[in-house]
């Protein structure tokens, strides 16, 4: 009997103390673990608010982005919300009417007033740029563009969100953040992998931005960003006067001091190979001449005749007119004597250029399938065109065939893209649901939402640290019951040995 008892005693398993420190411990884990697992769970979402306004040649869009609140720094996690489109044409066409222009975006902020919760109001900071019809309304009348930018300004300033500037930017701007906008959407900015480039055509301006294989010859071209810890070095140029509503407006002025010589009647017929045959409109030839991009075209005026003939070879040879392909101070140009080293990569090709080739089907082919249905196209007759089309806006629709060619001819003559690397141009509107645009790039900028350098991440995603504790606090406890097992099985058989 003595013996047995002082076996009971050695065993430290049958003491109370013992059995309570355990039952401490394993609690004490399993709060560790609960009160870890707790602190770190993501709080539920907040999201912050920027509004851009996009004041274009020929229109303005107000656009509404939305992020997560703790994951600004990340890439990809800022997405349109709502865009409204401004009713009328573009903020340079108040030159006349500054106080309209202000006036004008009041149904699309009192939208945005709607679209963000009002406890975000006076934290959203809106922006407003204006591209190239503002850059041309400066050239012609700075006095009047002053005013037109004062108007939008106090406008915008009228409501409750945080005002934070109304101004022109440049094209260099315009070209880049479109270029941080696309591969920030494509999530290409963190990623080893290549960029896309990104061609934006306007009505009044277009951009070419890349990152080339050769040196850049020309300061004015290079732009270089440091953004989550890679450095980039830019290729950028943009055309003033070579949006597609400034060519249009170029070559048929051209056609005009070339044909109005020869034929001094009137009202006289333009002929022009970029319209449907049996397309005819009287038109004034103020409403050609009406732009600083004319320069050096002699002007007429009256009216005329606007004959379309359908000819899209022909359409092509006067579009290259516009193109002065003549001298070329560096090694290589593009047009007008403007460096570009030889276009190379993906590239991104939106507004206008997808506008137009999207809705004549042709964001798919080969360069020759293109110009082919892009030829059949333009011959068919304007009757038949506004048949098969009859919700289309009719001058939208009558310049589909011009603006086609213009893109092809940009892309080819212009930019040297060819045959062979015409797959690499992508015609897209949006990236994830965000339209391409230099907006979203401007924004990210202006509120250093990239930053130079990549952002430090946890260890571990939070899933996968919540099923590591998990595992882990599990694993003491099964280990902690074997040890609990183990000597009690040996207690017992010493027992057992000495009965
Ligand atoms: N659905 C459409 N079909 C064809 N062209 C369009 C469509 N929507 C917009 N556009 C054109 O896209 C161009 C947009 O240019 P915009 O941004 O206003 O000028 P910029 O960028 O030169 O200041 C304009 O030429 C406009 O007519
Ligand atoms: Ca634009």
């Amino acid at each position: 009997m003595d013996e047995q008892r002082e076996v009971k005693v050695q065993n430290p398993w049958h003491r109370p103390v013992v059995i309570f420190l355990a039952g401490v411990i394993t609690g004490g884990i399993i709060i560790m673990v609960a009160i870890s697992v707790i602190q770190y769970k993501p709080l539920p979402q907040k999201y912050k608010y920027g509004i851009v306004l996009d004041a274009g040649s020929s229109h303005t869009s107000v656009f509404i982005y939305e992020w997560p609140a703790e994951k600004e720094n990340n890439t990809g996690m800022v997405r349109q919300k709502h865009t409204c489109n401004v009713e009328g044409k573009g903020i340079s066409s108040y030159s006349n009417n500054p106080v309209g222009a202000g006036r004008s975006l009041q149904k699309c902020m009192e939208e945005a007033k709607k679209t963000i919760p009002a406890h975000r109001h006076h934290e959203t900071p809106v922006y407003l740029g204006a591209t190239a019809g503002m850059r041309l309304l400066k050239m012609e009348n700075e006095d009047a563009s002053e005013k037109v930018l004062e108007s939008v300004a106090h406008s915008l300033k009228s409501y409750p969100f945080s005002y934070q500037g109304a101004r022109i930017i440049t094209g260099q701007e315009e070209g880049a953040f479109g270029w941080i906008t696309v591969n920030y959407l494509s999530k290409n900015l963190r990623k080893p992998t290549g960029t896309l480039g990104a061609l934006d055509l306007g009505g009044a301006s277009t951009q070419i931005t890349f990152v080339p294989q050769q040196e850049i010859e020309s300061q004015d071209n290079s732009i270089d960003f440091r953004l989550y810890g890679n450095n980039y070095h830019l290729y950028t140029h943009s055309f003033l006067c070579y949006g597609k509503d400034q060519v249009l407006k170029i070559s048929m002025g051209k056609k005009m001091e070339s044909t109005f010589k020869a034929d001094e009647t009137h009202p006289i017929e333009l002929k022009d190979p970029c319209f449907h045959p049996g397309y005819n409109l009287t038109k004034t030839a103020g409403s050609v001449f009406d732009t600083p991009c004319m320069e050096g075209v002699k002007m007429a005026n009256g009216s005329f005749f606007h004959v379309g003939t359908g000819n899209w070879s022909q359409c092509q040879q006067s579009i290259r007119k516009v193109f002065n392909t003549s001298y070329c101070p560096y090694s290589r140009c593009s047009f007008n004597g403007i460096f570009q080293p030889s276009v190379d990569g993906n590239f991104g090709a939106f507004s206008a250029f997808f506008f137009v080739m999207d809705f004549l089907n042709l964001t798919s082919d080969s360069l020759d399938i293109t110009k082919q249905n892009l030829s059949t196209y333009c011959s068919t007759p304007w009757k038949k065109i506004v048949q098969n089309h009859p919700k289309t806006k009719e001058k939208y629709l009558s310049e589909y065939c011009f603006s086609a060619t213009y893109i092809l001819t940009l892309l080819e003559d212009g930019y040297k893209f060819t045959s062979k690397n015409w797959k690499d141009i992508k015609f897209i509107k949006k990236i994830e649901d965000s339209d391409a645009g230099w907006t979203l790039g401007y924004m990210l900028n202006l509120t250093n939402m990239i930053p130079a350098e990549a952002p430090d991440t946890p260890l571990m995603p939070y899933g996968g640290y919540v099923a590591f504790m998990l595992l882990f606090s599990l694993l003491i406890l099964v280990l902690l019951l074997m040890v609990y097992l183990y000597f009690r099985r040996s207690s017992r058989t010493a027992q057992k040995d000495i009965i």
